[in-house]
Protein backbone atom coordinates (compact mmCIF):
# COMPACT_ATOMS: atom_id res chain seq x y z
CA UNK A 1 0.00 0.00 0.00
CA UNK A 2 1.37 3.66 -0.86
CA UNK A 3 1.55 6.51 1.58
CA UNK A 4 3.64 9.72 1.90
CA UNK A 5 6.55 9.47 3.99
CA UNK A 6 8.13 11.93 6.69
CA UNK A 7 11.40 12.57 6.09
CA UNK A 8 13.58 12.32 9.63
CA UNK A 9 14.44 16.43 8.95
CA UNK A 10 10.69 16.70 8.76
CA UNK A 11 9.42 14.59 11.56
CA UNK A 12 12.23 16.13 13.95
CA UNK A 13 10.98 19.25 12.75
CA UNK A 14 7.10 18.50 12.82
CA UNK A 15 7.74 16.90 16.45
CA UNK A 16 9.41 20.41 17.63
CA UNK A 17 6.25 22.69 15.99
CA UNK A 18 4.24 20.26 17.88
CA UNK A 19 5.54 21.55 21.39
CA UNK A 20 6.28 25.22 20.32
CA UNK A 21 3.61 26.76 18.39
CA UNK A 22 1.31 23.70 19.23
CA UNK A 23 1.49 23.80 22.71
CA UNK A 24 1.60 20.41 23.59
CA UNK A 25 4.28 18.51 25.75
CA UNK A 26 6.42 16.11 25.23
CA UNK A 27 4.31 13.78 28.51
CA UNK A 28 1.68 14.52 26.26
CA UNK A 29 2.85 13.14 22.64
CA UNK A 30 4.58 10.31 24.53
CA UNK A 31 1.71 9.15 26.17
CA UNK A 32 -0.41 9.24 23.09
CA UNK A 33 2.31 7.29 21.54
CA UNK A 34 2.97 4.85 23.58
CA UNK A 35 -0.51 4.10 24.10
CA UNK A 36 -0.89 4.14 20.57
CA UNK A 37 1.80 1.06 20.61
CA UNK A 38 -0.01 -0.92 23.42
CA UNK A 39 -3.46 -0.46 21.19
CA UNK A 40 -1.75 -2.24 18.34
CA UNK A 41 -0.24 -4.79 20.39
CA UNK A 42 -3.53 -5.67 22.04
CA UNK A 43 -4.93 -6.01 18.51
CA UNK A 44 -2.32 -8.07 16.58
CA UNK A 45 -1.03 -10.12 19.54
CA UNK A 46 -4.23 -10.34 22.08
CA UNK A 47 -3.59 -12.32 25.20
CA UNK A 48 -5.34 -15.77 25.16
CA UNK A 49 -7.23 -17.17 27.47
CA UNK A 50 -7.31 -20.22 25.88
CA UNK A 51 -3.91 -22.21 24.40
CA UNK A 52 -3.48 -22.81 21.26
CA UNK A 53 -5.27 -20.47 19.67
CA UNK A 54 -3.90 -19.10 16.27
CA UNK A 55 -0.19 -18.64 16.30
CA UNK A 56 -0.53 -14.70 16.15
CA UNK A 57 -2.04 -14.80 19.40
CA UNK A 58 0.10 -14.66 22.58
CA UNK A 59 -0.66 -18.36 24.04
CA UNK A 60 -1.60 -17.80 27.94
CA UNK A 61 0.29 -19.96 30.28
CA UNK A 62 -1.73 -21.17 33.04
CA UNK A 63 0.45 -21.53 35.58
CA UNK A 64 0.48 -19.08 38.32
CA UNK A 65 4.55 -18.04 36.96
CA UNK A 66 5.20 -14.40 35.83
CA UNK A 67 6.71 -15.66 33.03
CA UNK A 68 3.43 -16.06 31.14
CA UNK A 69 3.05 -13.82 28.26
CA UNK A 70 6.60 -12.22 28.79
CA UNK A 71 6.95 -8.98 26.72
CA UNK A 72 10.62 -7.99 26.67
CA UNK A 73 10.77 -4.09 26.18
CA UNK A 74 14.21 -3.31 25.05
CA UNK A 75 14.48 0.30 26.27
CA UNK A 76 16.79 3.18 24.16
CA UNK A 77 18.12 6.40 25.89
CA UNK A 78 15.73 8.65 24.14
CA UNK A 79 12.15 8.93 23.33
CA UNK A 80 11.57 6.23 21.35
CA UNK A 81 12.87 4.30 24.60
CA UNK A 82 10.17 6.46 26.67
CA UNK A 83 7.44 5.24 24.40
CA UNK A 84 8.31 1.66 24.58
CA UNK A 85 8.11 2.61 28.81
CA UNK A 86 4.74 4.24 28.62
CA UNK A 87 4.01 1.17 26.15
CA UNK A 88 4.47 -1.59 28.94
CA UNK A 89 2.82 0.31 31.94
CA UNK A 90 0.02 0.39 29.37
CA UNK A 91 0.34 -3.51 28.90
CA UNK A 92 1.08 -4.48 32.69
CA UNK A 93 -2.11 -2.07 34.00
CA UNK A 94 -4.66 -3.94 31.03
CA UNK A 95 -3.09 -7.59 32.40
CA UNK A 96 -2.83 -10.70 30.19
CA UNK A 97 1.26 -9.52 29.54
CA UNK A 98 4.13 -9.61 31.82
CA UNK A 99 6.59 -6.91 30.04
CA UNK A 100 10.02 -6.71 31.68
CA UNK A 101 12.48 -4.04 31.03
CA UNK A 102 15.99 -3.85 29.32
CA UNK A 103 17.05 -0.17 29.95
CA UNK A 104 20.89 0.16 30.13
CA UNK A 105 21.32 3.21 29.28
CA UNK A 106 19.07 5.80 31.65
CA UNK A 107 19.49 9.40 31.42
CA UNK A 108 19.75 10.67 35.24
CA UNK A 109 18.52 14.14 34.36
CA UNK A 110 15.44 13.64 32.97
CA UNK A 111 12.63 13.98 34.91
CA UNK A 112 10.02 12.64 32.28
CA UNK A 113 12.22 8.87 31.89
CA UNK A 114 12.61 8.52 35.50
CA UNK A 115 9.05 9.09 36.71
CA UNK A 116 8.02 6.37 33.65
CA UNK A 117 10.33 4.02 35.31
CA UNK A 118 9.05 4.58 38.73
CA UNK A 119 5.45 4.44 37.60
CA UNK A 120 6.14 0.91 36.22
CA UNK A 121 8.66 0.05 39.16
CA UNK A 122 5.17 0.95 41.17
CA UNK A 123 3.60 -2.14 39.37
CA UNK A 124 6.49 -4.27 39.62
CA UNK A 125 7.18 -4.99 36.69
CA UNK A 126 10.99 -6.54 36.89
CA UNK A 127 14.35 -4.96 35.06
CA UNK A 128 16.65 -7.03 33.75
CA UNK A 129 19.98 -5.36 34.35
CA UNK A 130 22.86 -6.96 32.04
CA UNK A 131 22.96 -7.75 28.60
CA UNK A 132 23.83 -11.81 28.97
CA UNK A 133 20.56 -11.88 30.65
CA UNK A 134 18.58 -10.27 28.61
CA UNK A 135 19.73 -12.46 25.38
CA UNK A 136 18.97 -15.79 27.29
CA UNK A 137 15.31 -13.85 28.03
CA UNK A 138 15.35 -12.79 23.98
CA UNK A 139 16.09 -16.20 23.23
CA UNK A 140 13.52 -18.07 26.02
CA UNK A 141 10.70 -19.57 24.57
CA UNK A 142 8.74 -18.02 27.19
CA UNK A 143 8.83 -14.90 25.79
CA UNK A 144 6.15 -14.31 23.70
CA UNK A 145 7.11 -10.44 22.05
CA UNK A 146 10.02 -8.53 21.79
CA UNK A 147 8.70 -4.40 21.89
CA UNK A 148 11.72 -2.46 19.96
CA UNK A 149 11.91 1.01 21.24
CA UNK A 150 15.56 1.74 21.07
CA UNK A 151 16.04 4.03 18.32
CA UNK A 152 13.44 6.47 17.07
CA UNK A 153 13.87 8.86 14.45
CA UNK A 154 17.18 10.50 15.51
CA UNK A 155 18.94 7.59 15.25
CA UNK A 156 22.39 7.96 13.83
CA UNK A 157 24.68 5.04 12.64
CA UNK A 158 26.82 3.27 13.03
CA UNK A 159 25.39 2.31 16.48
CA UNK A 160 26.79 2.45 19.57
CA UNK A 161 27.56 -0.04 22.49
CA UNK A 162 25.96 -1.34 24.76
CA UNK A 163 23.40 -1.91 22.20
CA UNK A 164 25.77 -3.08 18.98
CA UNK A 165 25.46 -6.74 20.32
CA UNK A 166 21.54 -6.21 21.11
CA UNK A 167 20.72 -5.85 17.65
CA UNK A 168 23.48 -7.91 16.45
CA UNK A 169 21.97 -11.00 18.54
CA UNK A 170 18.25 -9.78 17.35
CA UNK A 171 19.46 -9.77 13.33
CA UNK A 172 20.93 -13.25 13.70
CA UNK A 173 18.01 -14.80 15.40
CA UNK A 174 15.18 -14.15 12.59
CA UNK A 175 13.14 -16.93 12.64
CA UNK A 176 14.12 -18.33 16.38
CA UNK A 177 13.29 -15.56 18.79
CA UNK A 178 9.88 -14.21 19.58
CA UNK A 179 8.27 -11.55 17.10
CA UNK A 180 9.57 -7.92 17.33
CA UNK A 181 7.30 -4.92 17.28
CA UNK A 182 9.35 -1.99 16.51
CA UNK A 183 8.08 1.52 17.46
CA UNK A 184 8.69 4.23 14.23
CA UNK A 185 12.12 2.83 13.37
CA UNK A 186 13.26 -0.60 13.36
CA UNK A 187 16.46 0.01 15.49
CA UNK A 188 19.49 -0.23 13.80
CA UNK A 189 17.67 0.90 10.10
CA UNK A 190 18.32 3.78 8.22
CA UNK A 191 15.81 6.56 8.98
CA UNK A 192 15.75 7.19 5.07
CA UNK A 193 17.41 3.60 3.52
CA UNK A 194 16.64 0.92 6.02
CA UNK A 195 18.37 -2.05 6.72
CA UNK A 196 21.94 -1.17 6.21
CA UNK A 197 24.29 -4.24 7.66
CA UNK A 198 22.29 -5.06 11.17
CA UNK A 199 18.67 -5.85 10.23
CA UNK A 200 16.36 -6.85 13.10
CA UNK A 201 13.91 -7.74 10.38
CA UNK A 202 10.12 -6.70 12.39
CA UNK A 203 7.14 -8.70 12.27
CA UNK A 204 5.46 -5.80 13.02
CA UNK A 205 5.94 -1.82 12.42
CA UNK A 206 4.07 0.72 14.72
CA UNK A 207 4.61 4.24 12.39
CA UNK A 208 3.79 7.41 14.86
CA UNK A 209 2.59 10.30 13.22
CA UNK A 210 3.29 8.81 9.51
CA UNK A 211 5.68 6.51 8.00
CA UNK A 212 9.32 7.18 7.65
CA UNK A 213 10.86 6.84 4.44
CA UNK A 214 12.45 3.15 5.67
CA UNK A 215 8.69 1.68 6.22
CA UNK A 216 9.27 0.99 2.21
CA UNK A 217 12.03 -1.54 2.89
CA UNK A 218 9.64 -3.57 5.75
CA UNK A 219 9.77 -6.84 4.08
CA UNK A 220 9.03 -9.29 7.11
CA UNK A 221 7.07 -12.20 5.69
CA UNK A 222 4.53 -11.52 8.09
CA UNK A 223 4.56 -8.22 8.50
CA UNK A 224 1.89 -5.84 9.79
CA UNK A 225 2.10 -2.03 9.73
CA UNK A 226 -0.06 0.07 11.87
CA UNK A 227 -0.26 3.78 12.09
CA UNK A 228 -0.32 5.32 15.90
CA UNK A 229 0.35 8.99 17.44
CA UNK A 230 -2.91 10.71 16.43
CA UNK A 231 -2.17 14.16 17.75
CA UNK A 232 -1.38 16.44 14.39
CA UNK A 233 -4.46 19.33 13.59
CA UNK A 234 -5.03 19.72 9.95
CA UNK A 235 -3.25 22.70 9.50
CA UNK A 236 -0.27 20.75 10.47
CA UNK A 237 -1.01 17.93 7.96
CA UNK A 238 -1.53 20.12 5.30
CA UNK A 239 1.94 21.76 5.96
CA UNK A 240 3.44 18.45 5.85
CA UNK A 241 1.43 16.55 3.02
CA UNK A 242 -0.03 14.22 5.47
CA UNK A 243 -3.84 14.92 5.00
CA UNK A 244 -4.54 11.44 3.28
CA UNK A 245 -2.62 8.89 5.59
CA UNK A 246 -4.42 11.39 8.74
CA UNK A 247 -8.10 10.72 7.30
CA UNK A 248 -7.38 6.54 7.62
CA UNK A 249 -8.36 7.03 11.56
CA UNK A 250 -12.33 6.71 11.58
CA UNK A 251 -14.10 7.94 14.66
CA UNK A 252 -12.19 7.02 17.54
CA UNK A 253 -9.72 4.74 16.23
CA UNK A 254 -6.24 5.34 18.27
CA UNK A 255 -4.52 3.12 15.57
CA UNK A 256 -5.74 1.81 11.85
CA UNK A 257 -3.76 -0.90 10.30
CA UNK A 258 -2.05 0.29 6.95
N1 LIG B 1 5.95 13.46 16.87
C1 LIG B 1 6.13 12.18 17.09
O1 LIG B 1 5.91 11.37 16.20
C2 LIG B 1 6.63 11.77 18.38
C3 LIG B 1 7.48 10.70 18.48
N2 LIG B 1 8.06 10.29 19.61
C4 LIG B 1 9.09 9.28 19.61
O2 LIG B 1 10.34 9.91 19.70
C5 LIG B 1 11.25 9.30 18.79
C6 LIG B 1 12.40 10.20 18.51
O3 LIG B 1 12.98 10.48 19.76
P1 LIG B 1 14.38 11.21 19.98
O4 LIG B 1 14.56 11.43 21.42
O5 LIG B 1 14.49 12.35 19.06
O6 LIG B 1 15.43 10.16 19.50
P2 LIG B 1 15.60 8.58 19.50
O7 LIG B 1 14.79 7.93 20.55
O8 LIG B 1 15.42 8.18 18.10
O9 LIG B 1 17.12 8.37 19.86
C7 LIG B 1 17.94 9.35 20.43
C8 LIG B 1 18.87 8.72 21.44
O10 LIG B 1 19.60 7.66 20.86
C9 LIG B 1 20.98 7.95 20.91
N3 LIG B 1 21.61 7.47 19.67
C10 LIG B 1 21.44 7.99 18.44
N4 LIG B 1 22.17 7.27 17.56
C11 LIG B 1 22.82 6.31 18.25
C12 LIG B 1 23.75 5.28 17.90
N5 LIG B 1 24.19 5.14 16.66
N6 LIG B 1 24.18 4.44 18.85
C13 LIG B 1 23.78 4.59 20.14
N7 LIG B 1 22.93 5.58 20.56
C14 LIG B 1 22.46 6.41 19.61
C15 LIG B 1 21.10 9.45 21.09
O11 LIG B 1 22.29 9.78 21.74
C16 LIG B 1 19.87 9.73 21.95
O12 LIG B 1 20.14 9.44 23.31
C17 LIG B 1 10.37 8.96 17.64
O13 LIG B 1 10.95 8.04 16.75
C18 LIG B 1 9.15 8.43 18.35
O14 LIG B 1 9.34 7.08 18.73
C19 LIG B 1 7.68 10.94 20.90
O15 LIG B 1 7.59 10.04 21.93
C20 LIG B 1 6.34 11.62 20.79
C21 LIG B 1 6.24 12.53 19.60
K1 LIG C 1 12.51 1.42 17.48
Amino acid sequence: MSFKTLSAAAAIQLDKELMSTGAYSIDQLMELAGLAVAHAIYKQYPPSTTPNQASKTLVQDFTPSKLANRVVVLVGPGNNGGDGLVAARHLQLWGGYSPVLYYPKKSKSNQLYSSLLKQLQDLEVPEISSLEEVLAVIDSPQTSLIIDSLFGFSFKPPIRDPFQDLIKHLAHSHGKIAPIVSIDIPSGWDVENGPVDLDINPAMLVSLTAPKPCAAHFHNENRVHYLGGRFINKQIAVKYGLEEIIARYKGDDQVVKL
